[in-house]
């Protein structure tokens, strides 16, 4: 992710942004926030106690000192207990140095990860969580590799996940890689989520809650687009450099969406959450997948 590739065909892809009925008010309001439409409702800043993982350390170190704070035999985890989880072992040890300063004084710095972009160290510019059942292929994206949650962790995401299931029978996920948006300009640049491990047509199921923001789709500017392609697979034709309306997609993904993005999706087309000046409500979004 936070990368342009622009490899591949330009086939049309299967898309649907469809209302996701599957979540009780209760489930999301125990995974979220606040339901207004952002642009029309200041949203109240999150607490630190509503705020989802975050895997940047920037503020201070006083998750990781309370330690894990699970509520195993509640049905429902609230969204502090989700917070206030170590992060796995070896992404914490690789951003957190301690500097013993002697005589009993020390400092503990903790490092935001950074992702590649066009070759650049950068920030992440939201925050990102990864959840994988255990023993899959490791995600690899922008030159970052997070390390997964158990789903264990987060009995919520099950139940997300089992709503899921019955709004798209027959689809599997065994990983989940969940984005926090806080603000306007928290964003996620154009990028095709066509990592290796996801196969050729990989299908993801997202869902959003909080603050409702734009999605927008466009497709690939390569040549040789399966669509170019002739009949007996010979050369694609010269592509017009001009891009035409079935080119963009935009959709609003509201609070409790469901946006599946399937077939070609990630081969053809790149999607990016552009900064929205109006967007100042926290954001979640959830993209299930399944990694082979
Ligand atoms: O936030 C969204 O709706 C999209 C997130 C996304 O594209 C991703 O996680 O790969
Ligand atoms: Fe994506």
């Amino acid at each position: 992710m936070e990368k342009i590739n622009n490899s591949g065909d330009s086939s049309a892809a299967n898309r649907s942004h469809q209302p996701f009925d599957g979540i009780s008010n209760e489930e999301a309001e125990s995974l979220l926030i606040n339901k207004n439409n952002c642009s029309e409702h200041k949203s109240k800043e999150m607490t630190s106690s509503e705020i989802l993982l975050s895997d940047n350390g920037e503020d201070d170190d006083s998750n990781h000192k309370k330690g894990l704070h699970h509520h195993q035999n509640q049905r429902r985890m609230s969204l502090t207990s989700i917070v206030e989880v170590e992060p796995p072992s070896s992404s914490y040890a690789a951003t957190r140095r301690t500097i013993d300063l002697g005589h009993g004084s020390d400092l503990i710095y903790i490092q935001r990860p950074t992702i590649r972009v066009f070759g650049r160290s950068c920030l992440q510019p939201r925050d990102t969580c990864y959840v994988a059942s255990s023993g899959l292929s490791a995600l690899v994206y922008s030159g970052y590799r997070p390390d997964a949650y158990s789903w264990d962790d987060f009995p919520p995401l099950k139940e997300i996940l089992d709503a899921i299931y019955k709004a798209l029978p027959g689809s599997r996920f065994n990983s989940l890689l969940l984005n926090r948006y806080k603000g306007a300009n928290d964003y996620v640049a154009w990028h095709a989520d066509d990592e290796k491990i996801y196969g050729p047509t990989p299908e993801i199921a997202s869902v959003s809650f909080g603050c409702e923001r734009e999605f927008v789709l466009k497709k690939k500017k390569n040549e040789g687009s399966s669509q170019e392609k002739t009949e007996d697979g010979g050369p694609a034709k010269k592509r017009l450099k001009r891009s035409n309306k079935e080119d963009q997609q935009s959709l609003t993904l509201k609070h409790g969406s469901l946006l599946v993005m399937r077939g070609y999706t990630q081969r053809d087309w790149i999607h990016s959450v552009p900064k929205r000046a109006k967007a100042e409500g926290t954001r979640i979004n959830l993209t299930f997948r399944l990694v082979l």
